[in-house]
């Protein structure tokens, strides 16, 4: 069939139009007049002849073509569309195929001739806005993933975080590095005071060289604890850093003096203060005076006690949560001028001095405190970390150090209240509640129980001999199984994924080299090898879940959470069970 397409004369009809705002269909005067960059509407004839028209089509680039308007309760037949390059579109509906085309070709060599005009432009312009405004609001939109880290103390959580920080988030922060460079110094000091603690109360007998060190250290460890800031300051630090909210005194640090306290006692010395509420400034480090001689090295053991300690002035959050932050002094360099007292404890500014870097290192090479010493560390809750820092220590000692990583990854500060961190991942948002692990913490996990997608639970299952630090006596493998079981057969999550992850698997593997599952599982009959030992774990936490809840299924990984390659490789395989489980529950 042939149309005629050039409008030589105006083409004027009645055509019914689909409402923008009401999708009703409304019948219009439709004019399109040779040479106008626009084709009008009109409600009838008497608007057209005062020229009031309803609307109007800019012709300028757009495009037009058949249009099938198949919706069940209101079908039209002969539709056409224009569609205006500032992105709107007109839906019309003819009386016959003929009409149809005719129109079609009508406005099709009009938009051939037609002008942008400023209207156009305007338009044009208008449409910008809206889809960038659309946009943002699609963005904000993007599904929110709840996961909870739930899991005893100690268990891995916070270091679940960190991975992915390094993987979603490229890593840490500059304010980050400074603050877990400090956190990192009093992890290998803290753990270094508590093996000459073990040393001690073990009465382990060890050579000159290695007691000498160990003196002088214990000397300078006593100081440096009577004047160290009960908080981590940093240049960077201001009382809003909620990823920092960390306790700062994580473990529990033996009292060197002589009415040390027994080691379940040590405990009670975890209760730390945030950092996000406080911040400490010395006042005194240019005062103070001491009698070590200049180039700050330590003498003598009464030498190092006669210094007198600093004073410190705090700022703290007041009762509405606003924050007042003191202003902290510029870090100090190194130099020749500084009086060697006012750097030897001051490990905030300065670093741990070099001097106590070659005491730890000639401890450290003993091979009784490698071995024996470190093993019976354990019973005191000796942080994992500290023989990793110990063999680094060189490293860690020097002016210029900056934490690696897999440093920062090592570190331990028990989380105080809760950290939610938000990473965008496969166009969804995880977002990762990290709560404090210990008994005491525990009630308040209730209130972030709400719209939970997934609980991830994490358990050490290296812990199968090390009893609580709350109690000293609990087994901690037993604890994580009884927690496990509550939290899967919680009535709060009927429907919730439960993703156990079986952590620290290379510190499970290293122990059963010596000691047996037997120990936290006396019914156990297998051998001590990693596959038999590790399927007993999983089955007995497997089997805590009760009822034929079929939706509430329980995923598991053994995991090590300080390894950044196999941790990418399981939270994938998490993240995709996740995914699609979210999408059954709402497609
Ligand atoms: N070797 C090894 N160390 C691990 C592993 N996972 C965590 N750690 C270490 O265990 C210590 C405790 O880890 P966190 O992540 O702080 O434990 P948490 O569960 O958050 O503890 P709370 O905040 O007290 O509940 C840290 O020093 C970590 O570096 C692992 O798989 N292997
Ligand atoms: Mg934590």
């Amino acid at each position: 069939m042939e149309f005629n397409s050039t409008p030589a004369q105006e083409l004027r009809a009645y055509l019914c139009k689909k409402g923008h705002v009401v999708k009703n269909w409304k019948l219009r005067l439709f004019v399109l007049k040779p040479g106008s960059n626009f084709m009008e509407y009109f409600v009838d004839e008497s608007k057209e002849s005062i020229h009031q028209s309803k609307g109007k089509v800019p012709l300028y680039g757009c495009k037009v073509g058949e249009y099938t308007h198949n919706s069940s309760n209101n079908p039209r037949e002969y539709c056409f569309i224009v569609e205006g390059s500032s992105g709107k579109s007109w839906i019309v509906s003819a009386s016959s195929k003929v009409q149809q085309m005719q129109w079609i070709n009508a406005i099709k060599e009009a938009a051939t001739q037609a002008e942008e005009t400023d209207d156009v432009k305007y338009a044009k312009h208008k449409f910008i806005e809206k889809q960038l405004a659309n946009d943002v609001k699609a963005r904000s939109k993007v599904p929110i993933l709840k996961l909870l880290l739930l899991g005893t103390g100690e268990s891995g959580k916070s270091t679940i975080v960190k991975q992915m920080k390094i993987l979603h988030h490229h890593g840490f922060t500059k304010e980050e590095e400074e603050f877990y460079k400090h956190l990192i110094f009093r992890n290998l000091l803290d753990g270094v005071a508590l093996m000459v603690h073990v040393i001690k109360e073990n009465k382990i007998f060890l050579p000159d060289d290695t007691m000498s060190a160990i003196n002088n250290f214990k000397s300078w460890y006593h100081i440096y604890l009577e004047r160290r800031p009960p908080t981590i300051r940093t240049k960077y630090t201001t009382a809003t850093t909620s990823s920092l909210a960390y306790s700062p005194t994580p473990t529990p640090t033996p009292p060197l003096s002589p009415n040390h306290s027994p080691p379940h006692k040590a405990a009670t010395l975890t209760a730390g203060i945030d950092i996000t509420r406080l911040s400490i400034t010395d006042t005194s480090s240019s005062s103070t005076s001491s009698s070590l001689n200049s180039n700050g090295a330590a003498t003598t053991d009464n030498a190092l006690l006669s210094t007198s300690p600093m004073s410190m002035s705090m700022s703290t959050t007041g009762a509405s949560g606003t924050t007042t932050t003191t202003t902290t002094k510029a870090p100090h360099t190194r130099s020749n001028s500084d009086n060697g007292a006012n750097t030897i404890f001051n490990v905030q500014d300065f670093g741990i001095p070099p001097i106590i870097t070659n005491y730890i290192s000639i401890i450290w090479s003993d091979p009784i405190v490698q071995t024996e010493v470190m093993q019976k560390a354990q019973r005191y809750h000796i942080n994992e970390s500290t023989q990793y820092y110990l063999n680094e220590v060189k490293r860690i000692g020097k002016t210029t150090y900056l934490p690696t990583n897999m440093d920062i990854l090592k570190s331990r500060a028990t989380t105080n209240g809760v950290v939610e961190t938000d990473f965008k991942v496969a166009d969804v948002i995880f977002r990762i509640v990290d709560v404090a692990g210990q008994r005491g913490e525990r009630k308040k996990w209730i209130n972030f129980f709400d719209d939970v997608t997934a609980i991830i639970f994490v358990a050490a299952i290296n812990e199968y001999d090390q009893t609580l630090v709350e109690d000293n006596c609990t087994n901690r493998l037993q604890e994580s199984l009884n927690l496990f079981d509550q939290v899967c057969n919680d009535k709060t999550f009927p429907n919730t994924s439960i993703i156990l992850f079986m952590n620290k698997i290379d510190l499970f593997r290293e122990k059963l080299k010596r000691v047996s599952i037997k120990t936290c599982f006396s019914e156990y009959q297998d051998d001590q090898s990693y596959e038999k030992s590790s399927n007993y774990i999983k089955n007995s936490f497997l089997t805590k879940k009760r009822g034929q809840n079929t939706s509430k299924h329980i995923y598991y990984h053994f995991t090590c959470a300080t390894d950044t390659k196999s941790f990418e490789a399981v939270f994938n395989s998490v993240q995709d069970i996740i995914i699609s489980k979210t999408l059954e529950l709402y497609c």
